[in-house]
């Protein structure tokens, strides 16, 4: 059976040395380390994340600003708001919770934080530093998977990581990283031929597409280190039930290590949220 990658614990440990280094900064500061978030709209599931992310920041003694704005917000409101937040020097963090209601344009808004503050990593110029080489501020489900893995495997060069799904948040960023770790990349999405075999390959696969149980044991290499990133809701006989995109009974039993869902890369996110919140502190401090 595979070992259990536990998210739980290692998203623990992170919170704590993030806790101890915050205590450092509001003694060299003065101040503690700030976070806005912002919540459009009122879809169930961004409610408990927001809920989860502002719980934790005050956990570690993060200052939280939570701005809820209705579901019919207008574009240009939205952006308002983003830019009172960019010139607000009490201010460090600024994140936009997705996915934003359909009549708002994701992009606009993206492109509107101030990369210095964009502690999601979804900004151009954040996109672009990680793309060169030069990470800066990274999204944050993939460095916690790289951590995970890193845990894991400890040096990660020379292996063949396979991510399935190709999206701005997790798989491009996923790739880019895994890249600097010196791993021989593959990316798969929905227009590959035979994805199957290819993710076979993998000593490394990771699956972030959005697809409850698509990865079977025949996915995957014996031995092989396999990151869930989704978080798919089902009903099973009525019941809700979380799955993510690997199909855990059937491949714990091929797999070296396993995330699991829940559990497994979601308190990672959050964790490294945070931590992306003190790094942008600290660069604000010495501009
Ligand atoms: N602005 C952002 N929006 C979104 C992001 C993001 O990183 N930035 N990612 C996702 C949602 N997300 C954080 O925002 C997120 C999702 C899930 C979890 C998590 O801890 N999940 C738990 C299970 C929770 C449950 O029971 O529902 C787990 O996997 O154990 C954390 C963060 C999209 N939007
Ligand atoms: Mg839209």
């Amino acid at each position: 059976m595979a070992q259990l990658i536990d998210g739980k614990k290692i998203s623990a440990e992170l919170l704590d040395n993030v806790a101890l280094e915050v205590a450092d900064f509001k003694k060299m500061h003065g101040i503690a380390p700030s976070l806005a978030v912002v919540l459009v709209g009122d879809d169930p599931a961004s409610q408990v994340y927001v809920r989860n992310k502002i719980q934790r920041a005050n956990q570690v003694g993060i200052r939280s600003i939570e701005h809820r704005l209705a579901a019919d917000v207008t574009q240009s409101e939205l952006n308002d708001l983003v830019d009172e937040l960019n010139w607000n020097p009490e201010v460090h963090g600024i994140l936009v919770q997705l996915p934003l209601p359909a009549h708002l344009n994701e992009e606009d808004i993206v492109n509107a934080i101030d990369p210095c503050k964009d502690v999601d990593g979804f900004h151009p110029l954040n996109v672009a530093a990680l793309a060169l080489g030069n990470p800066k501020l990274v999204p944050c489900t993939p460095q916690g998977s790289m951590m995970m893995l890193t845990q894991t495997l400890g040096d990660l060069t020379g292996k063949h990581a396979v991510v399935i799904g190709r999206s701005d948040i997790v798989g491009k960023p996923m790739a880019a990283l895994l890249l600097q770790s010196n791993c021989t990349v593959t990316m798969v999405h929905s227009r590959t031929r035979d994805i199957e075999a290819l993710c076979r390959q993998a000593d490394i696969l990771v699956a972030a597409v959005g697809k409850p149980e698509l990865v079977k044991a025949s996915w995957v290499k014996p031995g092989a280190t396999v990151i869930d990133v989704g978080i798919n809701v089902t009903l099973i006989d009525g019941v809700r039930k979380l799955v993510g995109d690997v199909d855990f009974a059937d491949v714990e039993k091929v797999a070296g290590a396993i995330t699991p869902v829940p559990g497994g890369v979601g308190p990672m996110t959050i964790a490294n949220l945070l931590q992306n919140t003190l790094k942008a502190a600290h660069v604000q401090m010495f501009k």
